[in-house]
């Protein structure tokens, strides 16, 4: 039985790997996805200068999930890309993922130059979650700057290329979001990012739980999976093939593994339950994804991939 998958034309030995932001922020967390079951990793959305991010408490793990606000804190996109070089070497035959965002345009396409004029080989996935000029929604849910952007992106890089989207709640910009995206050589689609401005309280000291923003903060984990497998399968249904669908939110089970899958994922990736698991959640979300292909008799990804029935 395998859980081998392919995306962007390359091939990964396991279709698990970890979510932007979890166990990625340095070269101590990367190393230790490097020695898991994951087929591969991705880094923390890099920016062009290095972050410290927001002040703490500014992650919070919830019984049923997390809730952060980080403000991207990273090293800077040349200490990603220096540290996958090494990788490339050390680990060859394997493609790993660049995570970027800019704060506007201009420096997407500095971000990318950059990729450019290094050895990288990999993957790049554009955050589009991030942060738009004051009074504008966040980029994901603004889809004229959305198109701006790909416009902008496949004129300067030649390179494989996905992008991270925030989840859409409504039909109507399901279709909006296909439609724009369809025009574009895109390599993959990641559905989801975590839900925007949640709030977790303790109501015994009747306050918020983490400092930045009054509370508000990305929610992920269990509250978050209904909607990420709606994302996936609705862009899975609406995207032409070329467009692979990467599903990210509210996996901790080999089941859930196997949702995201059957709605039409072809990588899968673990934010909040990596985050509390460590590592070595790999081992066990593969061996039980296995066990259910097992039981179902299917022995590849293919033979259930996207194949999510309705009720006609
Ligand atoms: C929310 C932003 C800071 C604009 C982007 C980085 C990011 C963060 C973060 O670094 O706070 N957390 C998330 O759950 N998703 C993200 O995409």
């Amino acid at each position: 039985i395998s859980t081998k998958t392919t995306l962007a034309g390359f091939e990964f030995d396991n279709c698990l790997m970890n979510a932007a932001g979890v166990y990625c922020y340095d070269a101590a967390e990367l190393d230790q996805m490097q020695a898991s079951k994951a087929g591969t990793f991705v880094t923390k959305s890099a920016t062009l200068q290095a972050r410290t991010g927001n002040p703490e408490p500014r992650y919070l793990a919830t019984p049923l999930g997390s809730i952060n606000s980080m403000g991207l804190p990273n090293h800077g996109l040349p200490y990603y890309l220096d540290y996958v070089s090494q990788q490339q070497i050390a680990v060859p035959n394997k493609i790993y993922f660049q995570s970027i965002t800019g704060f506007n345009i201009d420096e997407d396409e500095q971000l990318l130059a950059q990729i450019t004029a290094s050895d990288f080989k990999g993957i790049v996935e554009l955050n589009l979650s991030c942060p738009n000029v004051p009074g504008k929604p966040q980029t994901g849910y603004d889809f004229e700057t959305v198109e701006r952007i790909l416009t902008r992106v496949f004129e300067v890089y030649q390179g494989p290329l996905g992008i991270k989207l925030p989840p859409y709640f409504d039909i109507v910009h399901f279709d909006q979001m296909a439609a724009i995206l369809n025009q574009f050589p895109l390599a993959f689609v990641n559905c989801v990012n975590s839900i925007g401005n949640g709030l977790f309280i303790d109501a015994a000291t009747e306050t918020v739980t983490i400092k930045p923003k009054n509370g508000f903060g990305g929610i992920g984990g269990d509250y978050l999976k209904p909607t990420a497998l709606a994302n996936v399968h609705a862009f899975y249904q609406r995207l032409k093939p070329e467009i692979q669908i990467i599903g990210t939110g509210g996996v901790k089970s080999g089941q859930d593994v196997f949702e995201h899958l059957l709605c039409g994922a072809s990588m899968v990736q673990v934010g909040t339950a990596l985050q509390k698991e460590g590592p070595l959640i790999f081992d066990r979300l593969t061996a039980e994804l296995k066990t259910i292909m097992q039981q179902k008799g299917y022995t590849q990804i293919a033979d259930f991939q996207g194949q999510l029935k309705h009720l006609d």
